[in-house]
């Protein structure tokens, strides 16, 4: 059986409401942030309900009787990785839900002609763990460039893509299919799958440039 990349629009209330807000092109700069940021904690709540978070069963005492509990298993590790620098208005949400998953950021810059992305910080492991699960935040997802880049510095270093997944807020259909032809085995969950890229790279409808907007630049 061959893999296919599987990507999930969480239909909900909120991640549309939110969506809505970081659209609209009147939202000021530190509103788009939030907006962001509660889309990275909806994103990151649907992305690691199925079978990403390992757990552990054990039993406590209630005040009344013993009761069998499930805890998240902190012996597998946790990677949490921010794309610089848009990925950090989804790292605040993503961060909220995981406390204590180590946090790794790579820094990728789009060529604003070429479109080709370069890598300009890497603070990734020499080395991780196979079955270290490795939640990448990505807002855009266009010509699907940056989002490659940290992929194949995560599979170079041990990173089971299979273990992985990205929260994203809009992902382009171009940037999907070419993610799916290198990464089948790679999870996506977004708010939005929009229509295309115009002529300078950007999605449309999109957001604009979620960088700028969210550090007011
Ligand atoms: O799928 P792609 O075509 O690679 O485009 C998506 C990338 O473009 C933007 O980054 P940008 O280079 O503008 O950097 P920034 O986050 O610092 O603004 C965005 O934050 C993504 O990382
Ligand atoms: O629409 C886009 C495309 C790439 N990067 C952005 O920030 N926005
Ligand atoms: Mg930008």
């Amino acid at each position: 059986m061959s893999l296919q990349l599987r990507v999930y629009v969480p239909d909900h209330p909120l991640v549309k409401h939110w969506l809505g807000v970081a659209r609209d092109a009147s939202t000021p700069s530190t509103l788009f942030k939030s907006a962001l940021g509660e889309l990275g904690r909806w994103l990151t709540y649907e992305a690691i309900r199925r079978d990403w978070l390992p757990t552990i069963t054990g039993e406590v005492q209630t005040p009344l009787a013993p009761c069998p509990v499930t805890a998240i298993d902190y012996s597998v590790p946790i990677a949490v990785v921010p794309i610089l620098r848009a990925g950090l208005a989804l790292l605040d949400g993503a961060q909220g839900l995981l406390p204590l998953a180590s946090t790794y950021h790579i820094g990728v810059a789009r060529n604003e002609e070429t479109l080709q992305p370069s890598c300009y910080v890497n603070k990734l492991p020499a080395q991780l763990q196979p079955d270290t699960r490795v939640l990448i935040c990505e807002p855009m997802l266009a010509t699907g460039g940056s989002l490659l880049l940290a992929l194949d510095q995560l599979a170079s270093r041990g990173a089971n893509l299979a273990h992985t997944r990205v929260i994203s807020v809009v992902a382009a259909p171009v940037a999907l299919q070419k993610l799916g032809t290198q990464y089948p085995e790679l999870t996506i969950y977004c708010a939005t799958i929009d229509e295309k890229l115009d002529e300078r790279g950007y999605i449309v409808p999109g957001l604009g440039d979620a960088g700028d907007r969210t550090f007011g630049t």
